[in-house]
């Protein structure tokens, strides 16, 4: 069976800069992806592009089968996104804008009340249920962002930097949620928490300057003896004769 996602040969150029280049890799149902890089590695621009935020300038990209350019609605329907930030709409309360979300995704009557319930309950926003999302904590704003990702229960997900922002108690629970989904799903999450990445990735891609330049176990990248920090600072840092 071909992987939920599958990216190839993916390449975004900005004029001319190359943000993506060449970036190609596939996500089995099981598999928790830690994307990793610096900043400005072309992690949230091929992040957007899977979600369709961001038109490729070559390559391919698939979830469940759809083609994020040529079948867009239908890929999106595999798909949560959580993009970087906070989510739009700042006036509304954290029930409405889910409500909005769920009939966006076309529910209605009691199944869309379930599901913003269920998505409340995962996340924890029921203590601010009522409450307008720009009067949310950083953290808050981050979950409301998640919860919308999770509520049509996708077998795709794509976080971008899910626990940045939260407190380590928050940190926690959302990792345990990452965790208690990934048997059913394909999921992709970018972060700077290299611990994260032992905490709840089965595999690590480290992408620098649009590049792939690691795509392996966390176990395997490790081996032997070193730390995934070291691994990332010899693959990402700029040698002397390119900076
Ligand atoms: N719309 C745009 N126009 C021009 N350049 C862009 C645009 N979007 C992103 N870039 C550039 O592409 C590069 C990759 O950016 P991207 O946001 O994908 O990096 P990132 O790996 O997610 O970084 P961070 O860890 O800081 O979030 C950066 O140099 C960024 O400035």
């Amino acid at each position: 069976m071909a992987a939920l996602i599958e990216i190839e040969r993916l390449t975004k150029r900005f004029g001319a800069f190359t943000a993506v280049d060449d970036v190609s890799f596939a996500v089995d149902r099981g598999e928790v992806v830690g994307f990793l890089g610096p900043n400005g590695a072309g992690k949230s621009t091929t992040m957007k592009m899977l979600a369709g935020f961001v038109t490729p300038t070559s390559g391919t990209a698939r979830i469940c089968g759809d083609d994020v350019v040529d079948r867009p609605v239908a890929a999106k329907r595999h798909l949560g996104y959580l993009p970087e930030g906070a989510p739009t709409y700042p006036e509304m309360t954290v029930t409405a804008f889910l409500g909005f979300v769920a009939s966006i995704r076309g529910y209605r009557g009691s199944e869309a009340t379930d599901r913003v319930a269920h998505a409340m309950g995962l996340t924890q926003l029921e203590g601010v249920r009522l409450q307008p999302i720009e009067t949310l904590s950083k953290g808050f704003k981050r979950r409301v962002g998640l919860a919308q990702s999770l509520l049509h229960d996708p077998p795709v997900l794509v976080l971008d930097e899910p626990t940045d922002g939260l407190d380590p108690n928050q940190k926690h629970e959302v990792r345990e949620l990452i965790r208690k989904m990934a048997p059913e799903k394909a999921i992709v999450i970018s972060t700077h928490i290299l611990e994260e990445v032992d905490a709840v990735c089965t595999r690590a891609i480290i992408i620098a300057r649009g590049k792939v330049l690691a795509d392996s176990t966390p176990k395997a990248l490790e081996a032997p003896g070193r730390t995934l920090e070291q691994v990332f600072r010899d693959l990402t840092m700029p040698t002397p004769e390119a900076a």
